[in-house]
């Protein structure tokens, strides 16, 4: 029996909703209470390019504007069902939003494998360079809510679907390598305290609150990934600039049942970005949207953000020599001591129809793997492995989640499983169990397992375990909890390192705690006693004795992969850059800019202080965002056009005056026409390496200029 025969056609289901767009005959008139009305024909089809306008089971509705009355001014009629069934839906509309991760964006896309790597993995997806399959991927924020803004300052999820010919593989990661804690047991603890305080509901999506740090200040294996959270890779400028890791050591299996240890890598290939706070904090208000904009516009621009997937591959006997475990996840493994290898890239091409349908229904879950991918015993992802099942039934509502087209493997899948709420599949014949001997009767017997083809579990348990010993126990080899974190910070440029101390300063001060604090600041002292110092002096606290580590901290050197700035690409691509004009402004120098940032790959924006059409030196040009509207922090770089008269005006605009001083501090290119001076002067921007004129511009690029902090910020 074969679930894909009898199951409803996606595509009809899709079509009979969808009210038809184009060519419509609709007719508009006004009802006796003066409300619009449009209609269509008895005999209109969906030739016409509009539907006719139907309940839930295909009756035609006559009237989408009045309910059922008893006289005109009447009461509505319990009758009318047509009202009762809308309303109803729409009752019912909202699911619960995901425990964690609930704000995300989803694509579509695809993978493609660059690098074959039979002797590593027998997974089908890996066999031959050129292999593809389709993908879906979600990019997220944890903390906050569904409605919660897209920039504050968290880890970021990145999760992605893999429809492959032998089952979906989920690789369900972050963009941050390392994680918080070590066990399961303590993930609903971690949540628990990082989102809004239980009493009174707020903060939302924040870090800044007293429980968190109370957590994090009492549980010292967090202190590395606190670094990494309080850095710049947890405000990233854009989803597209984001690298992605799947943290835990997993396994490859090969076809000879040999086994490898691996970590996986998501690059992205724009490169990696993040804003600076001030910066971040300012776009929250400016467009709570940011993140799942960019990703929409920039996919419905054909600019397709991709990513290449790598691995770390290393086996046991290297493990057993590190001075960690490779199986806790608060560790990552520095580049330089064991390369990414890329294999495959991703592209994501597509955006979602629906987001609801697509983005809110999608169901990861870590347990979908396919042959040649297993677990480890990583005990954060043993209990991951159960997690991510068991919220769907609560998120989703039943236990035949997976027959939502986002979730339905793109392979054929049989088995026995039978029934439950919202089956949609209509399984034929009597074979719901097995073994059975149907077939023997020329009935349909049904599918059965293969020993050759199907999953198998890697035989081993890991080395320096004893499966025959129930213990709740932490091994040992997870009692070092500093010194990757003082090998994060120490591997920072020193602006980053200030970046990552201010950033501790302003969660710190955020903390109403004051024993909170002074324990974070003494476990602080076993990362790095400077940024302890520089901690404690930005909250003026003395520095408390140091806290007692279960490990002494040992120097591990320094990692260059470890740092955003070390990496930095200076690329106009996938960046947008803003060009401010205003009446007289020179269109044909404002069209030389354009082309040059779209033929690097950019995305030019035109502000000006009205959208609507403005007189310019050779034409008349629309804006694409007003300048009030359109702070400086949504782009990556500004040019100024400006005819000194509009110039002269605009100095005495605070939009405009901020723009500029945004621009600068937060260390972005500003070129500039001389007539833009004068906003430059009562904006306090000074001439800088980033601060040039316009013929300078395609010379200095899309960077920061992190020289220039100092200089505009007080940087703990
Ligand atoms: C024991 C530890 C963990 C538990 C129990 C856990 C549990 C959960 C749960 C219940 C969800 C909501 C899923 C849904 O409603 O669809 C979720 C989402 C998610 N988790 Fe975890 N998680 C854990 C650790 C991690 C770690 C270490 C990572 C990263 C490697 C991670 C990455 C994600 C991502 C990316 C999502 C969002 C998936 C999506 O976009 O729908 N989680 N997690």
């Amino acid at each position: 029996m074969s679930h894909e025969k009898s199951s409803p056609s996606t595509d009809n289901a899709l079509h009979d909703h969808a009210p038809g767009a184009g060519k419509t005959k609709v007719v508009e008139t006004v009802g006796a209470g003066g409300e619009p009305q449009q209609h269509i024909a008895h005999d209109a089809d969906h030739s016409d390019g509009v539907a006719h306008l139907t309940d839930n089971f295909g009756h035609r509705i006559s009237d989408n504007e009045n309910s059922l009355k008893a006289g005109a001014r009447g009461p509505t009629l319990l009758e009318d069902f047509i009202l009762r069934e809308k309303i109803f839906h729409f009752d019912h509309e909202r699911i619960p939003e995901r425990i964690v991760h609930a704000r995300g964006s989803g694509a579509h896309g695809v993978f493609e494998c660059t690098k074959a790597i039979p002797e590593l993995t027998k997974a089908s997806i890996f066999q031959h360079v050129g292999a593809t399959c389709p993908v879906f991927a979600r990019l997220s924020t944890v903390a906050g809510g569904a409605g919660s803004i897209d920039t504050p300052r968290d880890v970021r999820g990145f999760a992605v679907k893999f429809y492959t010919d032998s089952g979906n593989w989920d690789l369900v990661g972050n963009d941050i390598p390392v994680f918080f804690i070590q066990d399961a047991i303590k993930f609903p603890d971690f949540v628990h305290s990082v989102k809004m305080e239980a009493d009174r509901g707020f903060p939302q999506a924040a870090s800044a609150h007293d429980t968190f740090w109370d957590f994090v200040s009492l549980v010292p294996e967090s202190t590395h990934m606190v670094l990494w959270a309080m850095s710049d890779r947890g405000i990233p400028r854009s989803l597209r600039m984001m690298e992605g890791f799947g943290v835990h050591t997993f396994r490859f299996v090969n076809e000879k049942g040999e086994g490898h240890f691996i970590k996986f890598h998501w690059k992205p290939v724009l490169g990696i970005e993040s804003t600076t706070w001030d910066e971040a904090v300012k776009i929250a208000g400016a467009n709570p949207d940011f993140h799942r904009c960019d990703l929409f516009e920039a996919i419905r621009e054909g600019n397709f953000p991709q990513w290449d997937l790598g691995v770390q591959v290393f086996d046991e006997e290297w493990a057993e020599k590190q001075p960690y475990d490779v199986l806790d996840a608060t560790k990552l493994i520095p580049e330089e001591e064991i390369p990414v290898q890329i294999i495959g890239r991703m592209t994501l091409n597509r955006n979602v129809d629906n987001f609801f349908a697509e983005t809110e229904q999608v169901a990861f879950m870590p347990t979908n793997v396919i042959p040649g991918i297993d677990f480890t015993n990583d005990p954060l992802l043993q209990g991951r492995l159960f997690s991510y099942l068991d919220t769907q039934k609560s998120r989703l509502g039943t236990t035949n989640f997976h027959q939502i087209p986002i979730n339905a493997p793109k392979c054929p899948f049989h088995n026995f499983q039978r029934d439950g709420m919202m089956q949609t599949l209509v399984p034929v014949g009597r074979a719901n169990y097995e073994p059975n001997s149907l077939a023997e009767a020329g009935e349909e017997g049904g599918p059965r397992a293969c020993p050759e083809t199907g999953y198998v579990t890697f035989p081993e348990n890991g080395e320096r375990n004893d499966p025959t010993q129930k213990l709740r126990i932490r091994p040992e080899s997870f009692a070092d909890h500093y010194s990757q974190a003082r090998m994060f910070y120490r591997s920072q440029t020193e602006s980053e390192q200030a970046h990552i101390a201010s950033a501790m300063v302003f969660e710190l001060s955020k903390v109403q705690l004051e024993h909170v604090r002074k324990r974070f600041l003494a476990n602080l002292r076993n990362v790095d006693e400077s940024l302890a110092k520089r901690v404690a002096d930005g909250l003026a606290m003395d520095l408390p004795a140091k806290a007692k580590a279960a490990r002494e901290p040992q120097d591990w050197g320094t990692s260059d992969a470890l740092s955003i700035q070390k990496q930095a690409k200076n690329t106009m691509q996938g960046r947008s850059i803003a060009i401010l004009f205003a009446e007289g402004s020179d269109l044909q120098e404002i069209n030389r800019f354009k082309r040059l940032i779209e033929s690097e790959g950019g995305t030019p924006v035109l502000v000006a202080p009205k959208v609507g059409g403005i007189a310019v030196k050779g034409g008349t040009l629309k804006a694409d965002g007003l300048l009030a509207g359109s702070p400086s922090v949504l782009f990556d770089a500004v040019i100024s056009i400006l005819m000194p008269d509009q110039a002269a005006k605009l100095a005495h605009d605070s939009a405009a005056v901020q723009w500029f001083m945004d621009a600068y501090s937060h260390c972005k290119t500003i070129a500039h026409c001389k007539g833009t001076q004068v906003i430059l002067d009562r904006a306090g921007v000074e001439k800088d390496d980033g601060v040039v004129p316009l013929d300078q511009f395609e010379k200095v690029g899309v960077k920061r200029h992190w020289a220039r902090e100092p200089k505009v910020r007080d940087l703990a």
